[in-house]
C-alpha cells in the first residue's frame, strides 16, 4: 500500500495554532523538548501494553529508548523512539489535526490580539506542534510497530498551511522527528547546552534517554560521512527509573514537578502532590497531584476527563484514565497507580468490579483528603487553598452529596462565603463559622440564591443582620443539594433563613443589655394587630392559590415583604433551577410574610380601593420574587402596574 507523496492542508484551527507557534516570542522555547519526549515516552509505553498480548511487535528488538541527537552541518535536531510508532491513517490523524477538544475551543474563542500573545502558549497542551517553535521545517518519520519495513511514513511541513505524507521504507518501528532549526535556536547544537535541558525533561522519564556522549569523534579530514557517524557513541542521561518507584527523599521537587507535566500535560506547575507506597496484604503505589488551576479543556462538568490517572501494573503502563480509582468529586487529581497485584491483562470492565482496585480507591481517596487538609491547615500559605478552592471547590461539593463515609471529612474542607465578610470570595469553613457563633445560637443559618449579589442582598437576611448573627451565602448551583446531603456540621444544625418558621434560637446572652432584650422580643411570635389580620386575609383571598399562607414576618426589617418556602417545600432558589434545567419541581405555594412596620404594608392596610389593592397585592408578592433573583409570572403586568401605581402617587 505505498502512497506516492500527497500534499493536505491542515484544518483551520491547527493552521492558527502552527501561526502561533512560528511566531511566538514564548521565553521558554525548550519546552518543545519535553512535549516530544513526553510523547516517545507514552509511545513507548503502548508498545510495551500492546506486546503483552502480541509479543511479535517487538520484532525481536526489545530495547526501550527515546534518542537525541543533531547534526551541527545540517542544523537539525533528531527525537527517536522505539515505540508504538504510526501508520499512515494515524498520522494524518493525530498529527494532522488537534486532537483535544478542549484546544479547538481554546483557539477558536482567541481574539485577534490574543493570538499573538506569546504567553498563552503555555496554557493549553501544543504538545508535537511546539516543535515549530524552533524550526523552520520538520520531518516526522514513522512506522507501526509489527508492519512491514515499506510501510513506512514521512509527513513533512514548514507549518504554513500545508503538510505532505507519503510511504517511504523504515527499517525500524517508531518515531523519528527532525527539525531542522531556524536561526535564533541554533545554540541548540551544543552538546552540553542540550543535554542540560533533556535532562530537565527526562529524568522522570521511565525509559533511557540516550544522547551522544559528549566528547568531539576525532575523525580525520576527508573521512567519508558514513564512518562518522558510526563513530557517534551514545550514553544514556537520565536515570531512567519510574519516578513513583523511587524513594520520596531521593525525588526533588523538580522532579516531581516535571513528571506532573508529563502524565497531566498541563504546562504549569500542580498545587500539589502525595506520594505513598502501601506494602502490605496489596501492594501499590500512588502519586497523585492537584492541579494549580481548571484544566481549560474540561467542561464544566468536567466530562473531558482526558489526562487523569495513569494506571501501571508492576511498572508497565496499562491505561489512562484510569477513573475507577477515584469517585467523580476527586475527577481533578492527576497521577499514577501502580499495582502489584492485579494482572497485566485487566480490562476497563474488570476493574470497575474488581476487589483489589476498590481497596486501591479507598486509599486513593484517603490520600488525597489528607493532602487536602494539610493544604487548608497551612496557614502561612493560606492563598494556595484558597486557589484550590476556586478551581474545584464546586467539584469537591460533590463529595458531600456522593461520599457518606467521607462526608464529614469533606465537610470540614468546605469553604464558603458569608456576612461575616460579605465579599464573594468563599474563604468561611463551617468550623470558623461554629467558632464565631453568638452566644446561645444553636444553629448554622445559609440563604440559598442563584448569586452572589441576590444571596447578600437578599431580605431573609435582615433581622440576622440586625441581630449580627452570621448567615452563609451560598450562590453555587450544587449548593442547594449539598445542603441537602449535609443536615448538621458538629452537631449544629444548617437550617435555611428561607424556609419554615424562623425560630431563631438565641439563649439569653450573659451581658444581655436593653438593646438585647429588645431583639429577644422580635424573637416571640409577633402579634398581629386587628387591622393587619384584616389585611392578611384580604391579601390571602386577592393571591389565592398563588400563595400558601400570608402571615407577620420575623424576618423583616426593612423590606416590606419576603417570600417563604414551607419548612417542607422546595426552596424557590431549587425550584428556578430544577425548572431552568428542564427538570420535574414538585412546585410549591410560598408564604409571604409581611413587616407589618413598613410604610407599604401600613397604608395598604387603610386601602378602599379593591382594584387598586390588587394592584399593590401583585406587586407586593411580585416584588419578593425579585428579589431573591427570581422572575414574576408576568413580567408586563407588573411593569405596567408599578407604571399605573407610580402615576396614582405622582398625580
Ligand atoms: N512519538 C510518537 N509516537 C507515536 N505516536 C505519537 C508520537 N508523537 C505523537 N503521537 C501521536 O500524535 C498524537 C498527538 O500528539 P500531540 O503531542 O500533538 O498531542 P497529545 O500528546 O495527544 O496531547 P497534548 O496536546 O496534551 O500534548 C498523540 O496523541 C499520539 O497519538
Amino acid at each position: 500500500m505505498s502512497e506516492k507523496k500527497q500534499v493536505r492542508k491542515f484544518e483551520a484551527q491547527t493552521s492558527q495554532l502552527l501561526k502561533m507557534m512560528i511566531h511566538s516570542v514564548y521565553s521558554n522555547k525548550e519546552i518543545f523538548l519535553r512535549e516530544l519526549i513526553s510523547n516517545a515516552s507514552d509511545a513507548i509505553d503502548k508498545l510495551r501494553f500492546a506486546a503483552i498480548q502480541d509479543n511479535d511487535l517487538y520484532e525481536g528488538d526489545t530495547e526501550l529508548k527515546v534518542r537525541v541527537s543533531f547534526d551541527p552541518e545540517a542544523k537539525t535536531l533528531t527525537v527517536a523512539d522505539t515505540g508504538i510508532g504510526m501508520n499512515l491513517e494515524e498520522v494524518t490523524h493525530n498529527i494532522g489535526t488537534i486532537a483535544q477538544s478542549g484546544t479547538r475551543e481554546f483557539i477558536a474563542q482567541l481574539s485577534g490580539d490574543q493570538k499573538s500573545d506569546a504567553n498563552l502558549i503555555g496554557q493549553f497542551g501544543v504538545g508535537f506542534y511546539s516543535a515549530f517553535m524552533v524550526a523552520d521545517r520538520v520531518e516526522l518519520r514513522t512506522r507501526r510497530a509489527g508492519a512491514p519495513a515499506n510501510e513506512g511514513v514521512l509527513w513533512e511541513s514548514d507549518g504554513e498551511g500545508e503538510y505532505t505524507v507519503e510511504t517511504i521504507e523504515k527499517p525500524t518501528r517508531g518515531t523519528e522527528i527532525t527539525m531542522f532549526l531556524n536561526e535564533e535556536n541554533l545554540e541548540l547544537l551544543e552538546n552540553y547546552k542540550l543535554r542540560q535541558i533533556v535532562r530537565k525533561y527526562s529524568d522522570h522519564i521511565s525509559f533511557p534517554i540516550e544522547m551522544p556522549v559528549d566528547v568531539e569523534p576525532e575523525t580525520e579530514e576527508g573521512e567519508d560521512e558514513e564512518a562518522k557517524d558510526t563513530a557517534v557513541a551514545y550514553e544514556t542521561v537520565n536515570q531512567a527509573s519510574a519516578l513513583w518507584t523511587r524513594s520520596q527523599s531521593d525525588i526533588e521537587e523538580e522532579e516531581y514537578q516535571e513528571f506532573y507535566k508529563h502524565v497531566s500535560h498541563d504546562f504549569e506547575d500542580p498545587l500539589i502532590w502525595t506520594h505513598s507506597k502501601v506494602e502490605g496484604t496489596l501492594k501499590f503505589t500512588t502519586l497523585l497531584y492537584v492541579p494549580a488551576r481548571r484544566p481549560f479543556d474540561m467542561n464544566t462538568d468536567f466530562e473531558g476527563k482526558r489526562h487523569g490517572i495513569k494506571l501501571y501494573v508492576r511498572r508497565v503502563f496499562i491505561m489512562d484514565d484510569a477513573e475507577m480509582f477515584l469517585p467523580r468529586y476527586l475527577r481533578f487529581v492527576r497521577g499514577v497507580v501502580d499495582s502489584d497485584d492485579l494482572t497485566l491483562n485487566v480490562s476497563r470492565e474488570f476493574l470497575q468490579e474488581n476487589r483489589v482496585v476498590r481497596a486501591m480507591r479507598k486509599t486513593a481517596v484517603k490520600r488525597v483528603l489528607d493532602m487536602l487538609e494539610e493544604l487548608a491547615a497551612d496557614t502561612e500559605n493560606p492563598e494556595k487553598y484558597a486557589k484550590f478552592w476556586e478551581a474545584f471547590g464546586p467539584v469537591l461539593k460533590e463529595g458531600v452529596i456522593e461520599d457518606d463515609r467521607n462526608r464529614g471529612r469533606i465537610a470540614k474542607l468546605l469553604r464558603f462565603s458569608s456576612t461575616h465578610s460579605d465579599e464573594p470570595s468563599a474563604d468561611v469553613s463551617l468550623a470558623d463559622y461554629v467558632e464565631r457563633m453568638k452566644e446561645g445560637q444553636k444553629k448554622i443559618y445559609y440563604v440559598t440564591a442563584e448569586s452572589f449579589a441576590a444571596a447578600k442582598n437578599s431580605p431573609h437576611l435582615e433581622i440576622f443582620r440586625d441581630k449580627g448573627i452570621e448567615v452563609l451565602l451560598l450562590h453555587d448551583r450544587v449548593d442547594e443539594w449539598l445542603v441537602g446531603h449535609l443536615p448538621e456540621f458538629e452537631e449544629h444544625e444548617l437550617v435555611s433563613v428561607a424556609m419554615g418558621e424562623l425560630d431563631l434560637d438565641l439563649g439569653k446572652s450573659e451581658d444581655a443589655d436593653d438593646a438585647d432584650e429588645e431583639s429577644e422580643k422580635k424573637d416571640e411570635t409577633p402579634e398581629a394587630s386587628e387591622e393587619i389580620q384584616a389585611l392578611i386575609e384580604r391579601l390571602k383571598e386577592t393571591l389565592g392559590e398563588e400563595v400558601q399562607d400570608v402571615r407577620v414576618s420575623r424576618r423583616l426589617t426593612s423590606s416590606p415583604s419576603c417570600l417563604v418556602a414551607g419548612s417542607q417545600g422546595v426552596s424557590s432558589n431549587l425550584d428556578r433551577i430544577l425548572r431552568q434545567a428542564g427538570e420535574f419541581s414538585p412546585g410549591f405555594a410560598p408564604v409571604l410574610e409581611l413587616n407589618p412596620t413598613h410604610p407599604i404594608i401600613e397604608k395598604l392596610s387603610g386601602e378602599v380601593d379593591n382594584a387598586d389593592f390588587e394592584d399593590w397585592a401583585q406587586v407586593l408578592f411580585d416584588q419578593a420574587i425579585l428579589s431573591e433573583g427570581g422572575k414574576p409570572k408576568d413580567p408586563a403586568t407588573f411593569v405596567k402596574r408599578m407604571n399605573k401605581l407610580m402615576v396614582d402617587l405622582l398625580g
